[in-house]
């Protein structure tokens, strides 16, 4: 545990009742919480990667960037880490309370039935025969009552304790919407002269099991397959070599485990090309499916809900040498007295709603087992 946690918390309540855009994030393997803060209320969104070159700060995408949602960008104009945090540190964003226009972040949402989730799942099966999809990923909300904006920041710091091989963030955008989550998914990470990214998909429940006592059955490695899949074939189109690979093998997130393939290859890539890259990428089918196009219009037929975030990337930008992106999963949306967690998993032709809802609930658990202690 954090020794200055009264005074982090008290920082990042500050941040988000004096309505400051603020990103607050420990990275796989890492024990040090980041923070940044914006000093003040100017948003500044973004359509490619591109445009925030030079800039030092964390992107927020949504999971359809053609939509209605936008990409954010948030300036660490204060840039701490949470151990040097102090009382006095609030002194730092100055005394002027900022406000925005549009309180619809902390409005209704809309949080599935297992009636109706099973009937979702029935229904895509039924279209990923008739039209030839490989893979669609269903998602539902959870609603947790109780719990709300005034323990986003304790439940925050509960997961940066409870995982350390996840990304666990908080990020608020005023108006836009506060999310905390802790994501097993790297989408992109570039760290000198090289890039990793990975191919995750396939979910157990752990159990008393060891790693390797972990067996697979043939769907879930065909649904990681697609994955990887898709990932390689943005490597040929971008014309990227030197690609090492590793696995699948089997990882814990939580009380679940996935397969996962990692890759890493040079950065030969300037600003343009990277950000081009990342557009290809995202949403891949551990969260989109397969194809695309046809997967994305099948979840805007069949979801209720509004993915906005979820599924989307999110994490830490310093310069082309310096990028942590993270895909938005095991993540929820702060309201002002309810948590919204969003959960999905892969639905092939072989799937059974039972067992797809089962998968839900599991992932869900990886949130409420620690936010609700
Ligand atoms: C879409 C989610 O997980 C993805 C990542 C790992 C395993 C997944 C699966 O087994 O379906 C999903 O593709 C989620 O957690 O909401």
């Amino acid at each position: 545990m954090i020794k200055n946690r009264n005074e982090v918390t008290t920082f990042l309540n500050y941040c988000l009742q004096n309505n400051n855009p603020f990103f607050a994030y420990q990275l796989p393997k890492e024990k040090e919480i980041h923070v940044g803060v914006q000093k003040d209320a100017d948003l500044c969104d973004y359509q490619n990667l591109n445009e925030l070159v030079e800039n030092k700060g964390f992107v927020f995408s949504p999971f359809d960037t053609d939509g209605i949602h936008k990409a954010w960008f948030i300036r660490s104009d204060i840039d701490l880490e949470a151990s040097e945090i102090k009382t006095e540190s609030i002194q730092l964003l100055g005394n002027e309370e900022l406000s925005f226009v549009n309180s619809s972040d902390l409005g209704e949402v809309f949080g599935s039935s297992q009636a109706l989730y099973y009937q979702q799942v029935k229904s895509m099966i039924h279209d990923l025969q008739q039209k030839a999809l490989d893979k669609v990923i269903l998602s539902r909300i959870e609603i947790l009552d109780g719990i709300g904006r005034s323990k986003a920041t304790s439940s925050f710091l509960k997961l940066t304790e409870a995982y350390d091989s996840a990304f666990v963030f908080y990020v608020s955008i005023p108006g836009i919407g506060t999310w905390i989550g802790a994501s097993p998914e790297t989408l992109l990470s570039v760290n000198k002269d090289k890039i990793e990214t990975v191919a995750l998909a396939g979910t157990q429940k752990i159990g008393n099991r060891l790693l390797d006592q972990i067996h697979w059955e043939e769907k879930e490695v065909n649904e990681q397959a697609f994955v990887s899949q898709y990932i390689e074939n943005i490597f040929e189109e971008h014309q990227l070599n030197e690609i090492e690979r590793e696995g699948p093998t089997t990882v814990q997130a939580g009380n679940v485990v996935h397969l996962k393939t990692s890759y890493r290859l040079p950065l030969k890539m300037n600003f343009d090309q990277l950000s081009n890259f990342v557009k290809d990428l995202h949403p891949t089918p551990a969260v989109c499916g397969l194809p695309k196009k046809k997967a994305i219009s099948l979840i805007n037929k069949l979801e209720k809900h509004d993915r906005e975030y979820y599924a989307g990337y999110l994490g830490p930008i310093n310069s082309i040498k310096k990028i942590s992106l993270f895909v938005n999963l095991r993540s929820m949306k702060v309201l002002e007295n309810q948590m919204a967690l969003y959960v999905g998993g892969g639905i092939t032709a072989d799937s059974i709603p039972e067992k797809e809802w089962e998968e839900t609930c599991l992932k869900a658990q990886t949130l409420l087992n620690v936010i609700t202690k």
